[in-house]
């Protein structure tokens, strides 16, 4: 932007006062810095809010613990192919729960390797919850259990 003024300037053989001392171009030229600043700004905020995985959702809720009300940070994480343990935050988690379907062997195996990244990470010892959801489709069970 300076530079193209700059060029105007000299096109026109600009005999303006403003710009004899170079005055108007300083100017200019801070405000471009300043608005630089302001877009590096905004573009490394949004780069550190925004979730990993766009279709993780996180929310807080309140739970009951023998009548103590324990607020709870939710990291729901959806599962992507390819998805690497640094795609999500959640290794430093304090606790996990990992759901599988019982009519899908594929989310059976899924929730093997979760397992598996889980106890290999640093929250080796952090409590798991595995669940097989869509008990109601027993009917169709794919992944079966041991008598
Ligand atoms: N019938 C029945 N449907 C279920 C059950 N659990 C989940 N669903 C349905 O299965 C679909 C997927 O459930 P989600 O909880 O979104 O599964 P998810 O693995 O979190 O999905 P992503 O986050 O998109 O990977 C939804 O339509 C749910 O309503 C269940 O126990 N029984």
């Amino acid at each position: 932007i300076v530079t193209e003024r700059k060029e105007r300037c000299k096109d026109d053989g600009d005999d303006d006062d403003n710009n004899d001392d170079g005055h108007v171009d300083n100017v200019d030229a801070a405000l471009v810095v300043k608005i630089t600043r302001c877009i590096i700004f905004v573009l490394v905020v949004t780069m550190l809010c925004k979730p990993k995985v766009a279709t993780d959702i996180s929310y807080q809720t309140t739970v009951k613990h023998e009548d103590t009300p324990i607020k709870v940070d939710i990291l729901d994480t959806s599962h992507q192919d390819e998805c690497q343990p640094s795609c999500h935050d959640v290794y430093d988690a304090d606790a996990f729960v990992v759901v599988y379907s019982i009519t899908d062997t594929t989310t059976f195996k899924v929730a093997q390797d979760e397992l598996g990244r889980i106890r290999s990470g640093t929250t080796a010892n952090a409590p798991i919850l595995l669940l097989g959801n869509k008990l109601d489709f027993e009917h169709v069970r794919k992944v079966c259990v041991l008598p």
